[in-house]
């Protein structure tokens, strides 16, 4: 029989739906061994105020966590101030950091196998003067790599981007040759290891209008894109582009590929969530951990209502086992 995995799930923004999302999750019974790393008075608040009957258990380091329905192991984080769902309180912007760092801290150290993070409010973070873009460049640097990448991925999609939270403007000078080429030698490994595909076919976007119209839209496919895929063409990586972005989401070329590379945040993702927010999972590839997380965002407007659909906690749970699994079995190979 194999040891079960044990997945860290952080609460995220208290004044959000994660709280909820995770005490949904603890009503049925789980495979994997969760642990919600949160402050539990928050989630002993949230269950009172949705009455939703759930047991939490302190866990500790070692121990083994509670798997039955209605029963959650809790990994309690001291510091959050307000537990009001759907106000922001910048009071808690270190708590809900400090709960990344527990959980990150726990994979390093061979306590977790991995962990999937409920949304944060990246806004408030901000304003309580912590520079925060997102989760995926706060876990790179708390893990010392170089690169990560951020892919967001359904049954039907794979997305993963080469910039991910910048401001437009600063796209276009984010794309140089060293992040294309660090982004798709990450990309291609990781779906080798992770997803079983052994020879990764890659779909590459431009970042122009038209991909850049042979350079009467734009020069960046030209001088930066198209030489630096030729490259990694030559390590043997199967790439295909760059390709127009409005016409590479169809059939003709998703069908015969396993993952799009798009250039920035607004190029692939709006495409990914129309055709599955809800049902998708969010997975930082790169990292020395395991991560996924849900495919939306603090959803203040419902949170504390009992309405938030729970289908991408769901997803991001059994992507993470199945990445933990994956990673053990990469590890033990490595060993042997
Ligand atoms: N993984 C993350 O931490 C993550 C992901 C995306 C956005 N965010 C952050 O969340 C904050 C709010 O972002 P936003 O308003 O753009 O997006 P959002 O996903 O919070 O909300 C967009 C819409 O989707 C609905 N929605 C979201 N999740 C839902 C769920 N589980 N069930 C039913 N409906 C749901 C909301 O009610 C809203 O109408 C921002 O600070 C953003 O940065 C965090
Ligand atoms: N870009 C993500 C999305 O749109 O779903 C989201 O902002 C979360 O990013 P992090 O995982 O870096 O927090």
């Amino acid at each position: 029989m194999t040891t079960p995995v044990i997945l860290a799930l952080t609460a995220g923004e208290p004044a959000g739906i994660g709280p909820e999302l995770c005490l949904q999750l603890a009503l049925e019974p789980r495979q994997a061994g969760i642990v919600v790393v949160a402050c539990k008075t928050l989630l002993a608040d949230r269950a009172r105020q949705l009455g939703l009957a759930v047991e939490l258990h302190d866990w500790h380091p070692g121990q083994t966590p509670d798997t039955r329905a209605g029963h959650v192991s809790v990994r309690h984080v001291e510091g959050c101030e307000s537990i009001v769902a759907g106000r922001l309180h910048a009071g808690n912007s270190q708590y809900v950091l400090d709960t990344l760092t527990t959980a990150a801290r726990g994979c390093l150290d061979g306590n977790f196998d991995g962990m999937v993070t409920a949304p944060v409010h990246k806004g408030v973070i901000n304003e309580a003067g912590i520079a925060f873009s997102g989760h995926t460049e706060f876990l790179q640097e708390l893990c010392g790599v170089e690169r990560v990448v951020m892919m967001l991925a359904t049954e039907e999609l794979r997305v993963a981007l080469v910039t991910t939270h910048l401001p437009l403007k600063d796209v276009s000078a984010a794309i140089t040759p060293e992040r294309l080429t660090q982004v798709t030698r990450i990309l291609n490994a990781d779906l080798k290891t992770f997803f079983g595909i052994d020879q990764p076919r890659i779909l590459v976007a431009g970042l122009n209008p038209h991909a850049g119209e042979s350079g009467h839209l734009g020069r960046e496919e030209i001088d930066v894109i198209e030489p630096t895929l030729d490259k990694l063409r030559a390590e043997g990586i199967k790439l295909t582009g760059p390709l127009p972005a409005d016409t590479l989401f169809t059939p003709h070329w998703l069908d015969n590929a396993d993952a799009v590379l798009a250039m920035y945040h607004d190029q692939g993702l709006p495409v990914l969530k129309f055709q599955g927010f809800g049902r998708a999972v969010n997975i930082t590839l790169g990292l020395p951990i395991v991560r996924t997380s849900v495919d939306h965002g603090t959803a203040l407007d419902l949170a504390g209502t009992g309405k938030a659909d729970a289908g991408s906690l769901h997803t991001a749970i059994r992507v993470g086992e199945h990445m933990a699994r994956c990673r053990r079995a990469a590890i033990a190979g490595e060993s042997s």
